[in-house]
């Protein structure tokens, strides 16, 4: 394929039905046009009344569809939908639409994955989901050990190396190996989507003020800096520990090209409150492209026509940015 080619379509899973998913995906297609083909997998009748759709037999027919329709790729679901209301019984199809979007990029059929919000305690208890997020489960379909979740906005990009577990099992699972491996993957995949050669990466200490001096924590002293100043010698551009309060200001944050976190609330709370709604979820370290909107399912306003699309229009042109990126490299 030569680099003028058109990229092939992005696959949009469907996510949870009874959230915001459906509507989403009609009002990307729509403020779209075509810019940025992707096709929806899911059930048709999820889709509000008065979308404008059109029922594809293979992702390579997106292309000609998207400017004018949603391509939909059709997936069956057993229950019936309502808004706000999850049925367990649709939990497995959810699941089922994501296994088979990343099977399509797999085979090329699709240049990335963009996933609509999933309920991760309906999946649970309707299907006994055994991954805390997509995060994971897309690592085990990838055949790969170990991932990193990025956030990212215009003004910041942030990394939860520990992710979804509970506060008080972080300190036990923040080790001197997650975070070098996080710190590899994330400097391995800056450079091949985005092309930073050497990105600058900030670390957060732990403990508030990093410690202090060992004051208020001691993984600082005992292994983050030893940690730290062992991957410098190697070329790694880093700085830290940093103290998590004072490292988000807008001087601060033009120190670096990205932060990585000691826990998910660390990385999080703050691109969410800089930008609720332009904010795309990443997952580094797969053998493909992941990307995804960094809100939930919304089941509060699902089915009244108020969602915003800004965060899955981000999540779509970050696929193909980053897909388009890669394809040059190559
Ligand atoms: N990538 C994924 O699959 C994600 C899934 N989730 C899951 O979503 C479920 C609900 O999570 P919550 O914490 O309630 O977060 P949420 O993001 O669904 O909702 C939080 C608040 O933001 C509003 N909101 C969210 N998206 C919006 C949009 N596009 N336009 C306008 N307002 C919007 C909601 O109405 C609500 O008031 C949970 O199961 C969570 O695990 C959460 C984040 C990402
Ligand atoms: N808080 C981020 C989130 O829940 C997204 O998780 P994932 O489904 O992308 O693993």
């Amino acid at each position: 394929m030569s680099q003028t080619d058109p990229l092939a379509p992005i696959a949009l899973s469907c996510g949870e039905p009874a959230g915001v998913g459906p509507e989403l995906a009609v009002k990307a297609a729509k403020l779209l046009a075509g810019t940025v083909p992707f096709f929806w997998i899911g059930d048709p009748c999820h889709l509000p009344k008065d979308a404008l759709f059109e029922e594809i037999a293979s992702p390579a027919e997106a292309l000609g569809i998207a400017p004018g329709a949603l391509p939909v790729l059709h997936h069956d679901f057993p229950a019936e939908v309502r808004p706000g209301k999850p049925d367990l019984d649709n939990a497995q199809s959810v699941i089922d639409v994501i296994r088979r979007a990343t099977a399509l990029v797999q085979t090329g059929e699709a240049s990335a994955l963009c996933t609509a919000p999933i309920h991760k305690k309906v999946l649970k208890d309707g299907a006994g989901y055994a991954f805390p997020g997509h995060t994971e489960f897309l690592a085990h379909l990838g055949g790969v050990e170990r991932v990193v979740m990025m956030l990212a906005c215009t003004e910041l990009r942030v990394v939860p190396v520990t992710i979804h577990i509970a506060l008080r099992d972080v300190p036990e699972a923040f080790t001197p190996e997650l975070l070098e491996e996080t710190i590899r993957i994330t400097a391995a995949d800056m450079d091949r989507y985005w092309g930073y050669a050497n990105p600058r990466i900030a670390i957060a200490g732990l403990n508030p003020h990093a410690g202090e001096g060992g004051a208020m924590g001691t993984e600082e002293i005992d292994w983050m800096i030893p940690l730290i100043d062992r991957l410098k010698a190697q070329g790694f551009d880093l700085t830290g520990p940093m103290s998590p309060d004072t490292m988000f200001h807008s001087r601060a944050r033009a120190g670096y090209d990205v932060a990585l976190c000691a826990y998910h609330d660390q990385a999080l709370i703050p691109i969410k409150t800089i930008d609720f709604s332009g904010g795309v979820n990443v997952t580094l370290g797969l053998p493909f492209i992941r990307t995804s909107p960094d809100h939930g399912t919304a089941f509060d306003i699902a089915g009244k026509g108020v969602a915003d699309p800004s965060s899955l229009i981000a999540a779509l042109k970050m696929a193909q940015d980053m897909a388009l990126t890669a394809r040059k490299a190559r």
